[in-house]
């Protein structure tokens, strides 16, 4: 994808269980706030599965694709490639990633990496850009890792990596232009905006920040 960098900037994901108002009309109004990217995450306790998971997949597509946000499915490759999504994201415990390359062809490919080690092999394998986390600390995911702050970021960026890189975990208006000042080219949320009063406002505040960070970079 030409434009994945800037697709980046503000990477919403959600699942039905991380709302606390209808799950359609949360991402409406993150498209109407401003969100460049979306991921389908389902998955946890309570969480869709079979038929009424791949409904929820197709309804969230069809608005996705409204608002030319690109599509991108968590874990599930088979559910990506049976409804055509633009991309999958997984991580270190999913499927690896030399064979999701192979079976999605040239869709999105996003890896999770959490050290130097597994950037270098997820970059050979075919990663078309990096999620580091969790940056802050989260309660959103069970199994997320010890938060490490921006660390990674800062040293892939040291290293010459050029890929892609998002952060993700804890992330709200507080904190994000500290992720993007680190080097990444995005902010990844879920609470921040799925749980927000108005997710229009918080998804606009977010990426109202970002962009006046990529802005300032770009001008120093
Ligand atoms: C953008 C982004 N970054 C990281 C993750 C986490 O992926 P993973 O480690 O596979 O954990 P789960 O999300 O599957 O619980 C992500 N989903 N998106
Ligand atoms: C899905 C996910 N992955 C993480 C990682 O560290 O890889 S942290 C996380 C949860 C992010 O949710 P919130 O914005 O509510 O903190
Ligand atoms: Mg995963």
């Amino acid at each position: 994808m030409k434009y994945l960098r800037e697709a980046l900037s503000v990477y919403f994901i959600m699942g039905s269980t991380n709302c606390r108002k209808n799950p359609i009309q949360v991402l409406k109004e993150a498209i109407a706030g401003g969100i460049t990217l979306f991921q389908f995450r389902e998955k946890g306790e309570g969480g869709l599965m079979g038929l009424e998971k791949y409904a929820l997949a197709k309804e969230f597509q069809a608005i996705c694709k409204k608002h030319q946000i690109p599509f991108i499915v968590n874990d599930d490759i088979e559910l990506a490639l049976e409804i055509e999504a633009d991309g999958v994201h997984i991580g270190q415990e999913d499927e690896p990633v030399k064979t999701v390359r192979e079976r999605i062809g040239d869709k999105i490919l996003g890896v999770s990496v959490h050290t130097t080690e597994e950037a270098r092999i997820a970059l050979r394998d075919g990663a078309d850009y990096f999620g580091i986390g969790p940056v802050f600390p989260t309660k959103t995911k069970l199994d997320a890792r010890q938060s490490r702050g921006t660390t990674l970021i800062q040293t892939l960026r040291m290293e010459g990596y050029t890929v892609p890189i998002v952060g993700i975990g804890g992330i709200t208006s507080e904190n994000a232009a500290s992720v993007i000042k680190a080097g990444a080219d995005g902010v990844s949320v879920i609470t921040a905006i799925s749980q927000a009063d108005s997710p229009m406002v918080a998804a606009s505040v977010l990426r109202n920040i970002v962009e006046e960070e990529k802005w300032s970079e770009q001008n120093v």
